[in-house]
């Protein structure tokens, strides 16, 4: 008798956790290579279950696919691999029990970064070694996103008339991470097959008990469910779970009263908590009918805009001529020398200052700190940067969250300079997104969804700035990034300085096709120490044989060498405003004064050539 015939009128009690069990004996490797390297080890484990009163056990084959594989180099291996875990458990079984081979979702909480193309030949390998080694039917465990497990469960279906059980991971009660409910997510897995639907992994009975309140006895299926122990701690270095037995003892019967008819264990549990879910259940029948609890409306952001004071940088440059200054927050604590240049920069008409976030991967004030002194202090508009180096994913949000709140609405999105270039160079550089991910992410909190899909009951207002870096061999493919910023949906760029003429005319050539603005960067060079710093440190950057000459040959006259930086400067500007509405000025070294003096220039040519036009346009007409 298959597993699924006993269901018709028996709870069938399921295996708990593999991997987190491996990982308490020790292992911190690839547990699904144990089959073949400590096979004895997983028979036991397997054992250890069927004694505790599992029925049905399934494969060490969670991962045992090339994509998942490849991270320990042995994407070869799938074959043997999921051959000997078969063999593995099938050793195991003594009396009446069932295998399953597991197969485990590749898409996590993150951006999705894999096809579906290659997880479904990835998948395909997996089942057919299953399949062909001999299993009592599939289990695929632990998705995160229903789309993937739609269209692996459609594939095992073509190939399989054994018992397929589907599972889904909850994002928070009731719901999917892509805010689908549980409740609709099961059903379109049964109508595509699958002989058990349910749920597995990421939360503990308490959210999976309220999650089936609001879920009905599938039609033609059964409802399964295998919760985590509890919530993950981590202490003195590794990571446990604390939920014990009795808690789960405790549960059984709710399962039951909802209608489950499959209940094991996933992370964290242990062969006592399915000793406990055996002994309490054993010889309850399964229930037959349900009441289902109105379940919470899930309701998808629709709520309004924030509206912003001002226009977004964005649409500002393309309407005229826009100068925006970096004017970097202090090393030190001391800030009257910053809002000193602030304040003159306001005053000289400028529309925003941008501030660094931690550049050369320094610390400095905190730029969102500062910012919202700028504003309010100043009134002069901040441009926050943000780098994915020092925020993991969570912080990112919160940060992104906390500018909102402040009223800050400008970012510009960048990777960041890498930690060892920096004060710290032991430091970690997070980089837990890419700056295409950061500006996609920060897209989806103007849709009023968090990076995981949870509603945010707002919708954030940012313009989102991208940074573009000509300043390399092959400017095609610095364009091509930015081609695929706009796809993630940057609004605008912002470049690294450019020192020579030629290149400003090679970059206007390269980016025209381009429907959004460009900001471009000019620095003044202060010494020819500085022109050679920069020219050779500093990512990025390469300043012209020419001009790097002009300044050597002031090198041991320090006024007259800035000096020389400023008017090299103003020659660019004056090449740049021909091309551009967008001057993005760097002030060196908190001289702010030159800044504002070459805003002040910036703003006369910008007139003049403004002028100039008009005056062709009426001699034209
Ligand atoms: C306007 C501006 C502001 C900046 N602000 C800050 C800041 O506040 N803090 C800070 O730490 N850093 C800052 N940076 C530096 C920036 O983070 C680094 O230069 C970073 O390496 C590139 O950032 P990005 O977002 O353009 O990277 P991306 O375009 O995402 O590129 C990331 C990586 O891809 C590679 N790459 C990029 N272009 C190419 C190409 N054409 N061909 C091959 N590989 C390529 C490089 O390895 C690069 O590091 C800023 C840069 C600019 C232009
Ligand atoms: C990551 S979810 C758990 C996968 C598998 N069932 C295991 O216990 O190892
Ligand atoms: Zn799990």
């Amino acid at each position: 008798m298959s597993f699924l015939e006993r269901m018709k009128d028996e709870i069938l009690i399921a295996d708990g956790a593999m991997g987190t069990l491996l990982y308490s004996y020790g292992t911190d490797s690839c547990f699904e290579n144990l089959n073949l390297s400590h096979a004895e080890q997983i028979q036991q484990i397997h054992e250890a279950y069927i004694l505790a009163g599992a029925n049905l056990i399934q494969t060490n084959t969670y991962a045992a696919n090339y994509l998942k594989l490849q991270r320990y180099g042995l994407e070869e291996q799938v074959k043997e691999i999921n051959t000997y875990a078969v063999r593995n458990a099938r050793n195991a079984i003594k009396k009446d029990a069932y295998v399953v081979g597991t197969i485990g979702g590749i898409r996590g909480i993150r951006p999705n970064t894999v096809s579906i193309e290659e997880i479904k030949r990835s998948f395909r390998e997996q089942l057919y070694c299953l399949l062909l080694e001999g299993v009592d039917g599939i289990l695929l465990e632990t998705y995160y996103d229903l789309e993937e497990l739609e269209h692996v469960l459609a594939i095992t279906r073509k190939e399989t008339d054994l018992p397929i059980i589907a599972q889904v991971s909850l994002h928070e009660v009731g719901i999917l991470q892509d805010q689908t409910p549980i409740s609709e997510a099961l059903s379109r897995l049964e109508k595509l097959g699958a002989d058990v639907v349910g749920l597995n992994c990421r939360l503990g009975p308490h959210h999976m008990l309220l999650t089936l309140e609001g879920i009905p006895l599938p039609k033609q299926a059964y409802l399964s469910s295998y919760p985590n122990a509890s919530i993950p701690a981590y202490t003195d270095g590794k990571f446990h779970y604390e939920g014990d037995s009795e808690y789960f003892r405790q549960s059984a019967r709710d399962f039951r009263n909802q209608g489950v008819r499959l209940l094991g264990g996933c992370c964290g549990t242990t062969p006592d908590h399915i000793r406990a879910f055996a002994k309490e259940l054993k010889g309850l029948p399964p229930i037959t009918e349900k009441k289902v609890k109105n379940s919470k409306k899930i309701i998808i952001s629709n709520s309004s805009a924030t509206l912003r004071e001002d226009p977004p940088l964005q649409d500002i440059v393309k309407e005229r001529a826009s100068i925006i200054v970096e004017l970097d927050p202090p090393k030190k604590l001391n800030t009257d020398k910053f809002f000193e240049g602030a304040k003159a920069l306001e005053n000289i008409g400028i529309d925003a200052i941008t501030l660094a976030d931690n550049s050369l991967a320094s610390p400095r004030i905190c730029n969102s700190a500062i910012g919202y002194r700028i504003k309010k202090e100043i009134g002069t508009r901040p441009l926050i940067h943000i780098t994915c180096r020092d925020r993991n994913i969570i912080g990112l949000q919160s940060h992104l969250m906390g500018l909102h709140t402040l009223g800050l609405h400008d970012v510009l999105a960048v990777t960041g300079d890498p930690a060892r270039v920096g004060d710290f160079p032991g430091a970690s550089s997070v980089y837990d997104m890419s700056s295409f991910e950061l500006i996609q992410m920060i897209k989806q909190l103007n849709a009023g969804l968090s990076i995981s899909g949870k509603d945010l009951g707002e919708k954030t207002a940012f313009s989102v700035g991208a940074a573009f870096n000509p300043n390399v061999k092959s400017l095609d493919r610095a364009v091509q990034r930015l081609e695929k910023k706009i796809e993630y949906g940057a609004d605008y760029f912002i470049s690294q300085p450019i020192f020579s003429e030629e290149k400003l005319i090679e970059v206007h050539g390269a980016i025209k096709h381009l429907k959004k603005p460009l900001y471009i960067g000019l620095m003044p060079l202060t010494s020819s120490k500085n022109a050679e710093y920069l020219h050779h440190e500093v990512p990025g950057i390469k300043i012209s044989d020419s001009i790097r000459a002009r300044m050597a040959e002031l090198k041991d006259d320090s006024i007259l060498a800035a000096r020389e930086g400023i008017a090299i400067t103003k020659s660019l500007i004056d090449a740049a405003t021909e091309l551009f509405n967008g001057i993005y000025l760097i002030t060196p070294f908190m001289r702010y004064e030159i800044s504002v003096e070459l805003s002040a220039y910036a703003h006369e040519t910008s007139a003049k050539i403004s002028r100039r036009r008009q005056n062709a346009e009426v001699t034209i007409n």
